[in-house]
């Protein structure tokens, strides 16, 4: 027995939908919060299973979590326990890596199961590592589980190979009680960053330059309780105008920072979908005439996201010629391109490349939602398909996307699920 998605497409989209609280954002705000001994009251959480696994692991280890309301998470690690992360909530995500920062940084120690996520293709996390030890952690690797010890951490100069958001976050929470001065260097520039230093910032952390390359942290010796609203999901905001741009005339994104999606933005135009860029809001008129065909390159902030390639390839199935897109952040994230294949695309994938030849019709048919994103292009193609699609695996949906069914649902999508055998 198993739950699926069933999309009939081809209905018009229209009205507005309201962004939600960013998922990247909030799986390494959750685990940040623990880092005081005093609680933090976070607004704008998303409705989604990532959070929910997370509340399990903070519950674990005896931190006091409350719904407040819909949108709102009381967390008080006040009578926390630094107990060993081994329970399978750890592999539901890959953010529950970041526990290794926050524990870390909090005990000087920290036990924990390789994390899960979705599979893009390998997802080391050898740079994390190495700005702990460049802290002064040892690290072991036993049974499935890491060790991270430290008898003291100390501030250190760390240069990031790559700028990777997972390692400058996890990094940055161990280092906010290092003695002295850490300084991180080609530290990843996305917004989520700049979230998360805010707020451990008014827990009374000292960073500086987040949003840069260079990241500062000097050390503090306690961080008290606060308040924070999470920024808005730029990949949810995508995902949506994504949708808007194949089936609507006027339909209206709101709750949105439109600088965080600029390159997206940027692209739209250039194959032809008309837009009016408010200070939070998208509105989008599609486009009248058949789309143009483009080149992706996807980059870290402020370049063409990852998360955004998936879903801009199933509208890319429309332009009109040969659409190349270029994944150089997880070059095997392509699995989407096999499951619009099936439902009529003609997408030739040569990693790291994509080739896109269209516009090609859409049908709708059985497709596997292989990871979060994926799941994302499936469900714009479920909406553009003639027929009804019929997506499995949906739990990875479920990881990322807040009130999925009510948001299209009010914009006029067919959209329900059903338990199938
Ligand atoms: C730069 C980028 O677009 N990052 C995206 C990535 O973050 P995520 O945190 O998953 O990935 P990173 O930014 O950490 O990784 C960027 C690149 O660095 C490599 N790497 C990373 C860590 C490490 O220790 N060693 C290593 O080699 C990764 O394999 C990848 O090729 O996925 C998130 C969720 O989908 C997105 O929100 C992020 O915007
Ligand atoms: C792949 C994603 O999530 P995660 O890194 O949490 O697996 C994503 O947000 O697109």
């Amino acid at each position: 027995m198993e739950e699926v998605i069933k999309i009939e497409g081809g209905h018009r989209l229209h009205g507005t939908v309201r962004i939600s609280g960013s998922k990247n954002s909030t799986v390494a705000l959750i685990p940040a919060c623990v880092l005081g001994n005093a609680p933090v009251t976070i607004y704008g959480v998303p409705n989604i299973s990532d959070v929910r696994s997370l509340t399990v692991l903070l519950r674990e280890l005896n931190v006091e979590v409350k719904q407040i309301d819909e949108e709102t998470l009381y967390i008080d690690p006040t009578n926390m326990e630094n107990i060993p992360m081994v329970s399978n909530a750890v592999s539901k995500l890959r953010a529950s890596y970041y526990f290794m920062g926050a524990l870390l940084g909090k005990y000087g120690h920290a036990q924990i199961k390789m994390p899960g996520g979705c599979y893009l293709g390998p997802r080391p996390i050898d740079l994390h590592l190495k700005g702990f030890e460049a802290l002064g952690a040892t690290i072991t690797y036993e049974h499935g589980c890491y060790i991270l010890h430290a008898d003291e951490l100390v501030g250190s100069r760390i240069f990031l190979d790559i700028s990777s958001v997972g390692a400058t976050i996890n990094i940055m929470m161990a280092a906010v009680y290092a003695k002295g001065r850490t300084v991180i260097e080609n530290a990843a520039r996305e917004p989520e960053i700049i979230d998360i230093a805010t707020l451990l910032n008014k827990m009374g952390a000292k960073i500086h330059g987040m949003g840069t390359s260079t990241l500062v942290i000097d050390g503090v010796q306690e961080l008290k309780g606060c308040s924070h609203e999470i920024i808005p999901d730029r990949i949810e905001a995508a995902t949506y105008i994504i949708m808007a741009a194949a089936m609507a005339d006027d339909m209206v994104i709101e709750n949105i920072i439109p600088q965080h999606i600029e390159a997206i933005l940027m692209k739209l135009e250039e194959i032809g979908i008309q837009m009016k860029v408010g200070p939070d809001f998208v509105e989008i008129f599609g486009s009248d005439k058949e789309l143009r065909p483009t080149e992706i390159l996807t980059k870290p902030y402020p370049g063409f996201a990852t998360d955004v390639q998936q879903p801009f390839t199933t509208l890319l199935t429309q332009a009109k010629g040969q659409s190349i897109v270029t994944e150089t952040i997880y070059t095997e994230r392509f699995k989407h391109c096999n499951e619009l294949n099936k439902m009529g695309a003609d997408i030739d994938v040569r990693i790291p490349n994509g080739f896109i030849n269209g516009p090609t019709r859409l049908s709708g048919t059985s497709v596997v939602a292989t990871d979060l994103r994926c799941g994302a292009a499936l469900v714009v193609a479920g909406l553009m398909a003639d027929g009804i699609t019929e997506i499995h695996d949906v739990y990875h949906i479920d990881r990322g996307y807040d009130h999925l069914d009510e948001k299209l649902r009010s914009l006029g999508a067919v959209f329900w699920r059903e338990i199938v055998e």
